[in-house]
């Protein structure tokens, strides 16, 4: 398989992996000791609620601060963001100085720590600086949506634009319900939905359900309930409404028409990361803030992400590639868009200004981390401190490490899951891969690899993404937390997941009608 070998480099795999039960949550597992504290209050609200109760308090809460049913409206075009958007392009983002000051938080606090240097430790955070030295906060509406038209003549006169006007077109009609509006559990699906929530440690438990359930505000809903239950609401006294809003804006902001990168993946790696941070060797030595942060960054991860890669980007001049030098492009957005995203909520404006810089610079590297173009990089350190067996746990250095590995893991844990939840994201994987095939074959562009549909199956990628990419790194995830009957699951998972696609491959053995009829037995 030299095209896949190629993308995903050379196959690092170690040994086989050996077999094990489905589980349920374990029982028992220390799930961070110093969060046990019972959530009470928080701004006003009685936490120690069911979710149905917490979240009628916080519709009430929202309107009463709204002072009406209705959340801001954001659907109509903004000239004010769209002229802003102009002034990047136009100046390369040294404007952004201005920018920042504006937004540095919603009080208003200086921002100081432009200009420092991140933390020691951090050095992923290597892109936080635009072409004059200077952090910068995307602000909320650089949504980077295609613009077809400009991409046609743009391509060819060599100055391929975002288009603003466009976007935001498309932006106000790609969701049913209007931006900002509380969208809450619809009643009848409440009891459905807080049941699911009640084993949302489980592995096999399945988003897209959750999704439907929850009138697609799984990400929200999710995000809120990890949050109390881990009892961050209460130990870091967050406001839930500006809780909500933060999320409710980073949910808004995945693009619901991308098959793969929308606000469901983002769920679903949350969850996962979830079940991660419960495994018993990371557990008992994360604090309340490596939680946070862990949460956080699995939430945010993709947001506003355009369903089209890198090299697009890149090869389409679109201003995002300029902005962050062809170097991490979407993940550098993604972090940055966050970023603004906290400020614009005011979600930590109760904090220490260096405890807000220090969440936001270990965000950004835990984001950065999930570049898949970095994966060697990353597994090869993994794989050292294994060797080596050198981890030290105590230090928030390796901790930070230990999340970066977990969310590279969360991220891209789909074929890991149980067939029925692993083949869908599959599809909707390579469905937006040949999308972005469609749109270069239209544009008379350089198809990228894997995105031909005519070349590459569903069957071959999953076979060459499983075999290049999570094999090796999952394998030292279990080396990492044995003996873990999650990890002894997933890569049981795996192995099946793998054996069904090489059957539908090759349907000599087995018929795809037959494959697509395998519930989630292992085999
Ligand atoms: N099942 C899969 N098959 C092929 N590629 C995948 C699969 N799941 C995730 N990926 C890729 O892995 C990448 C991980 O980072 P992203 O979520 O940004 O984008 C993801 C996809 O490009
Ligand atoms: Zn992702």
């Amino acid at each position: 398989m030299p095209v896949l070998e190629g993308l995903w480099g050379p196959d690092l795999r170690m040994g086989d992996s050996s077999l094990g039960v489905c589980p349920e949550e374990a029982p028992g597992s220390p799930v961070w000791a110093p969060l046990r504290t019972p959530p009470v209050t928080c701004g006003g609200l009685s936490l120690a609620l069911e979710l149905p109760a917490l979240i009628r308090q916080l519709r009430a809460a929202w309107r009463a601060r709204r002072g009406g049913p209705r959340g801001p409206e954001r659907s109509q075009p903004d000239p004010w963001v769209e002229a802003e958007e102009e002034e990047v392009k136009q100046d390369g983002g040294a404007h952004l100085e201005e920018s920042t000051e504006k937004n540095g938080g919603p009080d208003g606090r200086p921002v100081s720590w432009r200009n420092q240097e991140p933390p020691a430790g951090r050095a992923d955070v290597r892109l936080n600086s635009g072409p004059a030295g200077l952090l910068l906060v995307e602000r909320r509406g650089s949504y980077p949506l295609i613009d077809l038209h400009v991409l046609k003549t743009g391509v060819l006169q060599g100055e391929l634009q975002s288009g603003t006007r466009r976007k935001h077109l498309q932006r106000s009609s790609q969701t049913s319900r209007p931006p900002g509006h509380l969208h809450l559990l619809d009643q009848d699906y409440l009891g459905q939905a807080a049941f699911m929530l009640s084993k949302v440690g489980t592995w096999n438990f399945d988003i897209f359900l959750f999704d439907r359930l929850t009138n697609g505000n799984s990400l929200v809903t999710l995000v809120i309930h990890l949050f109390n239950i881990s009892g961050l609401i209460h130990h870091f006294q967050l406001d839930v409404v500006k809780l909500h809003r933060f999320l409710s804006m980073v949910q808004e902001d995945y693009h619901s028409q991308n098959p793969y990168h929308n606000a469901i993946h983002a769920a679903d790696v949350t969850q996962a990361m979830y079940c991660y941070l419960k495994e018993p060797k990371l557990a008992e030595h994360l604090s309340p803030l490596d939680v946070f942060l862990g949460l956080m960054a699995a939430a945010a991860h993709d947001v506003d992400h355009p369903g089209v890669n890198q090299p697009f980007l890149i090869k389409t001049r679109h201003h995002l590639a300029s902005l962050y030098q062809n170097t991490s492009v979407l993940e550098s957005h993604h972090w940055r868009s966050t970023v603004g995203m906290l400020r614009e909520s005011g979600l930590l404006t109760h904090l220490p200004a260096d405890v807000t810089q220090d969440v936001e610079q270990q965000l950004g590297s835990l984001i950065l981390a999930t570049d898949i173009s970095r994966q060697n990089e990353f597994l090869l350190t993994f794989r050292e401190h294994l060797d080596h067996q050198d981890l030290d746990l105590q230090l928030a250095e390796h901790r930070h490490f230990i999340l970066q590995i977990a969310l590279k893991c969360a991220d891209v844990c789909n074929p890991c899951r149980i067939w029925k939840l692993s083949r869908q994201w599959s599809e909707r994987v390579c469905e937006e891969f040949y999308r972005q095939g469609d749109l270069e074959k239209r544009f008379d562009l350089e198809i990228s690899p894997l995105c031909d549909q005519q070349a590459d199956s569903v069957s071959a990628i999953q076979i060459g993404f499983i075999s290049y990419i999570v094999e090796p790194l999952f394998e030292e995830w279990q080396r990492f937390t044995e003996p873990s009957l999650l990890s002894r699951t997933m890569m049981d998972h795996l192995n099946h997941n793998k054996t069904c696609w090489s059957r539908i491959r090759s349907p000599s053995s087995t018929s795809e009608s037959e494959e697509n009829e395998d519930d989630d037995d292992i085999p």
